[in-house]
């Protein structure tokens, strides 16, 4: 039925002689197996189970809910999409819990024969008398799935294919979190107001809370919480200390020998440094002041943004959500939000700060494939001095969501991604971790059984170019 030839890992098309998969590039490890619900009892089979139905629902009552809304905007048109977008979801929830084939995309999108070419290429993964399907192929392809047929949905029912289905829990979280907000917003101006009177060791110790403020900012995701309220109420400034011994992995010392450079350099010296973005909500504020000390602390010139071109994973961010919440931060009734807010519009508009989007961030690959699926991507971050992945999603996808040892080194299961020095910032959130010392994940393993999938331990796992 379908060929068994070597293909390339995301485009089906047949290996090129540049591809590391290639038999002239032999590797003297065995690469683990993809995580899978497959492996039943594992987080994944949860995940795909219980926690996406639950996700799908919750989309589905959204739509639902704000019929009234399409139908004051688009008129009865609104009402007739708003009844297609809802049996579309009911259909993919029914396709997803009966574990039926996964099919091709239906929409004309410019990621939409990528999409369906992973399809082809995972039907190249399995038996010949097998199909790919929720429940049997890897986790990593069935999730991020999910979310595009989400977009799927969305874009075949016109006029309401713009409508975000997860806008409403985004804005939520970010106003239920506004205590946590003022105090980081505040804590930042204080700051910025003696960066001169600053010793090279207090500017350490300044970007050090704000690297772990960004870290457990990563806890407030939706998607763990199947689209709960997961905000943070609290100022986490406080709690640093009580929380610095749940960091598995810490380089910040590493991270700091990239950044000092900018300052120990002369006044002509850029450094760039990317942030590829996970949440919106309190988690996007927490990076936001981060990248903004990083300017005021002169430990980089500039910071390039990275979001999603399509609501994803339920609070990941849009250029919308970035947008809006810079704009809410400079609107809002607060001295310090609103001076942060002003802040970075100014950074924006003088190009200290750049967003960019790319549709590879919304694709189910592995990111070792970026050189060969989104060249241009790769060549962008390149140019970077420093690369920060948010959030537990880029981590799988930076490992390729497989079932590495926990003392596997971070380099192997990047396997050839260095595009620069990189840095994964993330709550662990699924069951995957690399880079840890002998003994650690078995020692957690014993006392903990849900360590790796509680958000409650944190690596800032670096890399350097190899
Ligand atoms: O927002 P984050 O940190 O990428 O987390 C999203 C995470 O939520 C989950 O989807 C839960 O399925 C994780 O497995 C996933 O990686
Ligand atoms: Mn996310």
């Amino acid at each position: 039925m379908y060929s068994r030839r070597r293909y390339s890992r995301h485009t089906a098309r047949p290996l090129t002689a540049h591809s590391d998969d290639t038999p002239s590039k032999p590797t003297r490890w065995r690469l683990p197996c993809s995580l899978s619900a497959k492996f039943e009892g594992s987080f994944a089979y949860y995940t795909v189970k219980d926690r996406m139905p639950q996700i799908l629902t919750k989309v589905i009552d959204t739509v639902h809910r704000n019929k009234n809304k399409f139908l004051e905007a688009h008129g009865e048109e609104g009402i007739e999409a708003e009844k297609k977008a809802l049996s579309f979801f009911s259909k993919l929830r029914n396709e997803m819990q009966t574990n039926k084939p996964i099919l091709p995309l239906t929409d004309e999108q410019p990621d939409t024969q990528i999409w369906n070419q992973y399809l082809d290429y995972q039907k190249t993964l399995v038996g010949s008398d097998e199909e790919p399907s929720w429940f049997r192929s890897p986790w990593l392809y069935v999730e991020c799935y999910l979310y595009r047929r989400i977009q799927e949905g969305m874009l075949l029912s016109p006029p309401i294919s713009e409508y975000d289905v997860f806008r409403d829990v985004k804005n939520e979280s970010f106003f239920q979190s506004q205590q946590a907000v003022v105090a980081l917003c505040a804590h930042l101006q204080e700051l910025k107001g003696k960066t001169n009177s600053l010793s090279s060791d207090d500017v350490r110790g300044e970007i050090y809370k704000l690297l772990q403020v960004s870290l457990w900012g990563n806890k407030c995701d939706l998607s763990i919480s199947g689209g709960q309220d997961n905000s943070q109420r609290s100022s986490v400034l406080s709690s640093l200390d009580d929380f610095r011994e749940f960091i598995l992995v810490d380089d910040m010392n590493s991270l700091w020998g990239v950044l000092s450079k900018n300052r120990d350099g002369n006044a002509e010296s850029r450094t760039r440094v990317d942030i590829v973005l996970d949440n919106a909500g309190f988690e996007l504020v927490t990076d936001l002041v981060m990248a903004d000390a990083m300017l005021s602390l002169n430990l980089a010139t500039e910071v390039h943004f990275h979001g999603k071109v399509m609501p994803w994973f339920v609070s990941d961010t849009t250029k919308h959500d970035f947008d809006w919440t810079v704009q809410q931060c400079t609107a809002v009734n607060n001295k310090w939000m609103s001076k942060c807010g002003q802040s970075w519009k100014e950074n924006l508009k003088k190009g200290r700060w750049v967003y960019h989007q790319h549709l590879f961030w919304t694709l189910p690959h592995e990111f070792c494939t970026m050189a060969e699926v989104a060249p241009d991507l790769y060549t962008e971050l390149q140019k970077s001095d420093l690369v920060l992945f948010k959030g537990d999603l880029n981590y799988r996808k930076l490992t390729g969501d497989r079932k590495w040892d926990f003392t596997a080194p971070f380099s192997q299961a990047l396997r050839s991604f260095h595009p620069a020095p990189l840095c994964s910032i993330r709550t662990l959130k699924a069951d995957v971790q690399v880079g840890l010392q002998a003994g650690v994940g078995e020692r957690l393993m014993a006392a903990e059984v849900d360590w790796m999938t509680s958000g409650k331990y944190g690596v800032i796992q670096f890399s350097p170019v190899v």
